[in-house]
């Protein structure tokens, strides 16, 4: 069962994402970032391969693509709010553009 991230899993999990530019968003329990590519298939790409870590753990994103931008936010919606699944995909994301 997925639970709510505890105030201490926050201080612990979330610190670091804030460091590779992650933050909160205001008034929802969720964490967002925007991704800045080289070009739309850099972008798209970047999509793609995120894409296939969503599905493989059944953790999809809200996110938006302009050009070479890439704007997500992260959020569990069965606890409507944050879980280790949304540090998890961060996490993954930000490994994706290395
Ligand atoms: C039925 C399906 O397993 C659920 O709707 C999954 C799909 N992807 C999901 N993604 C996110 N971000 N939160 C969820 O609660 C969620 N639930």
């Amino acid at each position: 069962m997925t639970e709510k991230l505890s105030d201490t899993a926050r201080k612990t999990m979330l610190t670091p994402l804030q460091e590779t530019g992650w933050a909160m968003v205001d008034g929802r329990d969720a964490i967002h970032k925007e991704f800045k590519f080289k070009s739309f298939i850099e972008a798209f790409g970047f999509m793609t391969r995120a894409a296939i870590w969503a599905e493989k753990w059944n953790h999809h994103p809200e996110w938006s693509n302009v050009y070479n931008r890439v704007e997500v936010v992260l959020t569990t919606h069965e606890v409507d709010g944050l879980s280790a699944l949304d540090v998890k995909l961060a996490r993954k994301m930000d490994s994706l553009t290395e």
